[in-house]
C-alpha cells in the first residue's frame, strides 16, 4: 500500500475500532485465533452422480469421526460399541428409530449416548473460536449446548452440574432432539472446508442431489471437471454438449434425474426416436444398467432414444469442427469417412464394418446437417435446458464456486492435467495469435469459462470453447489425445488400440518429483511442502498403481466412487483429509446402501495412509486465512500506534 492509501485505510479502520481498548481487543482476539490448530479440509473427486456414497463420505468425514471416537474412547469402548456410536452420529434419526422398534430405548441409553456425544462434540469444536461455534449451533438449544461444550468435567462440582443437565434433557423428552443436533454439529465441525476436484455429473443416477447438498454446504469450493463443463455448456445452450449430456444419461439409463430431478421433458426426443428408429442394435445402444433393473419395453425405448441423440451429437460435433478449424480435431470428422451404402468406415487406409448402418436421417451429401425433425428436437431441448430454473441455479453455483484450478493452503488443486508436450515441457497452445502454456493456459481457460457465462457478443464462441474443454486435445480437463466414443459405438474390433484414448504425457511425467515441484513453483507455491491434488483418472489400485506420485508431491484421488469404474479400480474411491496433524489418504469400501451402513458392525475405511505427518500440529497462522489475519493484525498495530502517538484521534462517543 502507498503511504496515502495506508493513511486512508487506517482512517477507515478507525471507524470500526475507534479507540485503544477496541483495537486492542481485536488484536488480542486475532492473535489468539492464529494460535488455534488448523481446521480439517476434506477433498473428494469424481462423484459422478453417486449421491448416496457421496453423502456418506461427508457424514463420516472419511473416517475423521471414527478416528476421533478411537482417540477419545480408546480403552473405554469395544470396537463394536465404537461402531454403534459412529452410526448413531452418521444417522441419528434412523438409528434411534431402529432401536425404538427393537423394544424401546431406556433412559440410561440416552444418558450414555448424550454423554459420549457431548464429549465428541467438545473435541471436534475445540479448535474453533467460541463465536464460530456459537454461530453454528441450532438456535433452540444453543444456550444448553454451549454450556455442555465448555464445562470442565474434571471439576467435581461441574460433573454434577452436567449430569443434572443430561438428566433433565431426558426427563423433558428432548434427548433425541439433542442427539440429532449434536450429531449434526459433529458432522459440521469434523470438516471445515470441502474441496470437490471435479466431475459431479454423468454416469451415476443423481447429480442433482449432490448439487443440492453442495448448495447447502457451509464452505465448499469446486475445481471444474470435464463432465461439469459439459453440463455448464449444455445449460448455457451449447447444442453439441446438450446432446452429449443426454447421450451419457441414456447410455447409463439415468433418466430420472433429468425428468424428475430437473423436470426436463424428454417426450419430443422419445417420439422422434420411436418414429425414426423403430429398431436399433441393442448390443450397441442398450443402456449399461450397472446395479439397476429395467423392464424390456423401457430398455427398448431408451435404446432408441440413445441412438437418436448419438447421431444428433455426432452431426453437431461435425458442424462444430468445420466451424472451428482452430480446435484441430478434424480426425473426428467421421461421417465423411463412411461408405453409407456398404456400411463401412474407411479410416487410415483400413475398412471397418459398422455395428449399425441404419442412418435414416443422414443426407449423404451433407452428412452433418440435421434433419428438420432433429433440428426441432434439439431446439426443444435447448429451450428446456436454458429455461430450467433448477438446472440454471445449479450451474450458476458451479460458476460461482468453481474455478479451473485452486491454490489453497499451499496445495494446488485441479481436475485433469497441465498439458505437456512429448519432451515433458508445458505444451504451447496458440489461440487467436497468442501463445499459452502451463499456468497461462489454465488462466486462459478459466477466463473462457467465465466469459461463456456473460452475455457478450462472443458468447457463442466462448460456449464452443466449453465443448473444446470437454474433449479437446489440449484441454487441461480432458488430457487425452482424442475421445474415441464414435469408434466405440460404431465399430467392433479385437485390437483395442483403435479405442485407445492416449493420455497426455503429463500422466507419465507426474510420477517424477521434479515436474511436480516445477509446477508448484510456477504457481508460486512452496515446492518442498505443497502438493498437487488431481482427480480424473481412476487409480487402478488392484493393478498395483499408487495414488501417490512424484515422491509424495502429487496425489490422485479418483478411486472410483463411480460404480461404472469400480471394476477397474478395485476399490470404491479415495478421499483425502488435511488436518492440523496430517494429510491422510483414505481408500473406501463400496457404499452399498444406507441400511447396510446402519447395520454393519465393522468400520468403514479399508485403509488410510498417512501421506504426511506434521512434527508440530499446524496452526491457523500457517494457513492462507492465517496469513491474511497476520496482515490485518499489522494494520491494527499501526492503528494502535497512531492512537498512541496522537496522529489519529480516539473516539469514545459510540
Ligand atoms: O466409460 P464411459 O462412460 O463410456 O465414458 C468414456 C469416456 O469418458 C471419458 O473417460 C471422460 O470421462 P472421465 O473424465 O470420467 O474420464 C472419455 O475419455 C471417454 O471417452
Ligand atoms: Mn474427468
Amino acid at each position: 500500500m502507498t503511504e496515502m492509501s495506508e493513511e486512508k485505510y487506517l482512517q477507515l479502520l478507525a471507524e470500526q475500532f475507534p479507540n485503544i481498548p477496541a483495537v486492542s481487543t481485536e488484536i488480542i482476539n486475532l492473535k489468539a485465533i492464529l494460535n488455534l490448530p488448523k481446521s480439517t479440509e476434506h477433498f473428494l473427486t469424481d462423484l459422478h452422480g453417486e449421491a448416496e456414497a457421496f453423502k456418506y463420505m461427508l457424514k463420516t468425514a472419511s473416517g475423521v469421526i471414527e478416528y476421533k471416537i478411537d482417540q477419545i474412547f480408546e480403552e473405554k469402548l469395544k470396537d463394536k460399541e465404537k461402531r454403534e456410536l459412529a452410526t448413531l452420529i452418521f444417522y441419528p434419526e434412523e438409528k434411534m428409530k431402529t432401536l425404538q422398534k427393537r423394544g424401546g430405548i431406556p433412559p440410561e441409553w440416552y444418558k450414555e449416548a448424550l454423554d459420549y456425544i457431548v464429549k465428541i462434540s467438545r473435541e471436534v469444536s475445540a479448535i474453533y473460536t467460541r463465536s464460530k461455534v456459537r454461530k453454528a449451533l441450532p438456535h433452540k438449544f444453543s444456550y444448553i449446548i454451549e454450556e455442555l461444550l465448555h464445562l470442565n468435567e474434571n471439576e467435581l462440582s461441574k460433573k454434577d452440574y452436567k449430569d443434572q443437565i443430561l438428566t433433565t434433557i431426558i426427563e423433558v423428552g428432548q434427548a433425541e432432539n439433542f442427539i440429532i443436533a449434536l450429531s449434526n454439529l459433529i458432522q459440521r465441525f469434523a470438516v471445515d472446508k470441502l474441496h470437490i476436484i471435479g466431475d459431479i455429473f454423468d454416469r451415476g443416477p443423481a447429480p442433482e442431489k449432490i448439487m443440492s447438498f453442495l448448495k447447502n454446504h457451509h464452505n465448499v469450493d469446486i475445481q471444474w471437471g470435464n463432465h461439469d463443463i459439459l453440463w455448464m455448456g449444455a445449460a448455457r445452450g451449447q447444442r453439441a454438449l446438450i446432446a452429449t449430456a443426454l447421450r451419457i444419461a441414456l447410455r447409463y439409463g439415468n433418466l430420472e434425474f433429468i425428468e424428475e430431478g430437473y423436470g426436463i421433458n424428454l417426450r419430443p426426443l422419445a417420439r422422434f426416436a420411436l418414429k425414426i428408429y423403430p429398431e436399433v442394435n441393442q448390443t450397441v445402444f442398450a443402456p449399461r444398467l450397472l446395479d439397476k433393473e429395467l423392464a424390456q419395453p423401457e430398455i427398448s425405448l431408451i435404446s432408441q432414444m440413445h441412438k437418436a441423440i448419438t447421431i444428433i451429437q455426432f452431426k453437431l460435433e461435425g458442424q462444430l469442427l468445420k466451424q472451428h478449424p482452430e480446435f484441430r480435431l478434424s480426425e473426428a470428422l467421421y461421417f465423411e469417412k463412411i461408405d453409407f451404402e456398404q456400411g463401412i468406415l474407411n479410416l487410415d487406409g483400413k475398412k471397418y464394418k459398422l455395428t449399425d448402418s441404419d442412418f435414416p436421417t443422414i443426407n449423404t451429401d451433407h452428412p452433418y446437417q440435421l434433419s428438420s425433425e432433429e433440428e426441432e428436437v434439439i431446439e426443444h431441448l435447448r429451450y428446456s435446458f436454458r429455461n430450467n430454473d433448477r438446472l440454471q441455479e445449479d450451474i450458476r453455483f458451479l460458476f460461482n464456486h468453481g474455478s479451473l484450478y485452486k491454490k489453497y493452503n499451499g496445495n494446488l488443486l485441479f481436475h485433469g492435467c497441465i498439458p505437456l508436450n512429448k519432451a515433458g515441457n508445458y505444451a504451447e497452445v496458440k489461440i487467436a495469435g497468442q501463445n499459452y502454456a502451463g499456468r497461462s493456459l489454465l488462466d486462459f481457460f478459466d477466463d473462457v469459462v467465465r466469459q461463456s457465462y456473460s452475455l457478450n457478443k462472443q458468447e457463442e464462441t466462448y460456449r464452443d470453447w466449453l465443448w473444446y474443454l470437454w474433449r479437446g486435445k489440449m484441454s487441461p480437463l480432458f488430457g487425452k489425445e482424442k475421445m474415441t466414443t464414435f469408434l466405440r459405438y460404431f465399430t467392433t474390433v479385437e485390437d483395442k488400440a483403435l479405442y485407445l484414448e492416449k493420455k497426455n504425457p503429463y500422466y507419465k511425467k507426474r510420477e517424477n518429483a521434479d515436474l511436480c515441484k516445477q509446477i508448484l513453483a510456477d504457481f508460486e507455491l512452496d515446492p518442498e511442502t505443497g502438493h498437487i491434488i488431481n482427480g480424473h483418472t481412476p487409480v487402478a489400485e488392484k493393478r498395483g498403481e499408487s495414488p501417490i506420485k512424484g515422491e509424495g508431491r502429487l496425489l490422485v484421488i479418483d478411486g472410483g466412487i463411480s460404480a461404472a469404474y469400480r471394476t477397474k479400480t478395485g476399490i470404491a474411491g479415495y478421499t483425502l483429509t488435511y488436518s492440523s496433524k496430517n494429510l491422510r489418504l483414505i481408500s473406501h469400501d463400496p457404499f452399498l446402501s444406507r441400511e447396510n451402513a446402519l447395520n454393519k458392525d465393522s468400520r468403514d475405511t479399508i485403509s488410510a495412509t498417512e501421506v504426511v505427518k506434521f512434527k508440530q500440529p499446524l496452526k491457523i497462522s500457517a494457513t492462507d486465512i492465517g496469513k491474511k489475519l497476520a496482515d490485518d493484525i499489522n494494520y491494527l498495530l499501526k492503528l494502535h500506534e497512531a492512537y498512541q502517538n496522537g496522529s489519529l484521534k480516539e473516539n469514545y462517543s459510540t
